[in-house]
């Protein structure tokens, strides 16, 4: 049997511009485990890109602020403090950045996400003032603005039980600092080449390839084993 997955989307399923990696396609839709996406996007991405796989939508966004699973949405995380800090952060000359309409952030439940063009030094100085209120996640496609109370490892509890699972149970695959709390719990943790300082420390082990490169030859190597 191949072991259940808990997947990071960007930086772990992309190529390096972002975009989705065909095998994707190819590798997740017939997976003969449950798949979690475990993402920092707001809830809609990942319930889409379950659907177009065919897949359960088995999900955990906005880095555990929101979780699916089943038919049930669990809201995590209480959004009233980081969207205080970002007013006053607004207040204050800053700019979320992502321009009109702002899909980023139109869906989002628990959190706020600023583009890496914000001001971090000011959004920094604002959150401090929020004392441990909140903290900022830096997952090198944008800042999250998040109660420290939520992460993707503690909504991935919350699922693996849905499904009569334990954390333990998975391999969890990821690139950056949101996904260092999914390491700590899964059984197997694996960190892309591209990642961050946080996630490679974090990971049993840190794959010699990149992006899908590295997830679509682990997840070949996952099945070769369950064989
Ligand atoms: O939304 C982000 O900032 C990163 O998303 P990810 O958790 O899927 O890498
Ligand atoms: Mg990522």
């Amino acid at each position: 049997m191949v072991p259940p997955l808990a997947l990071d989307i960007d930086g772990t399923l992309t190529t390096a511009s972002g975009r989705i990696d065909s095998r994707v396609f190819e590798l997740l839709p017939d997976w003969d485990a449950p798949v979690v996406f475990a993402t920092g996007k707001a809830f809609p991405y990942p319930v889409a890109l379950a659907h177009f796989l065919g897949r359960a939508e088995t999900v955990i966004a906005e880095n555990g602020g929101v979780a699916y699973v089943d038919g049930k949405t669990s809201v995590l995380g209480d959004p009233a403090a980081p969207r205080a800090v970002v007013e006053a952060f607004e207040a204050r000359g800053g700019e979320v950045g992502w321009g009109d309409g702002d899909t980023v952030n139109r869906w989002r439940e628990s959190e706020v996400a600023l583009s890496l063009d914000a001001d971090e030094t000011l959004l920094r100085e604002v959150t401090a003032e929020a004392g441990g209120e909140v903290e900022i996640v830096d997952t090198g496609y944008a800042y999250h603005v998040k109660s420290p109370d939520v992460s993707k490892g503690r909504a991935l509890r919350r699922v693996a039980s849905a499904l009569g699972l334990v954390p333990a149970d998975f391999v969890a695959v990821g690139d950056s600092e949101n996904d260092a709390s999914t390491f700590a719990v899964a059984g197997e943790s694996y960190a892309v080449a591209n990642a961050d300082a946080f996630a490679r420390d974090a990971a049993d082990t840190v794959l010699d390839e990149s992006y899908m490169d590295a997830t679509a030859g682990l997840l070949e190597t996952l099945r070769e084993r369950s064989e």
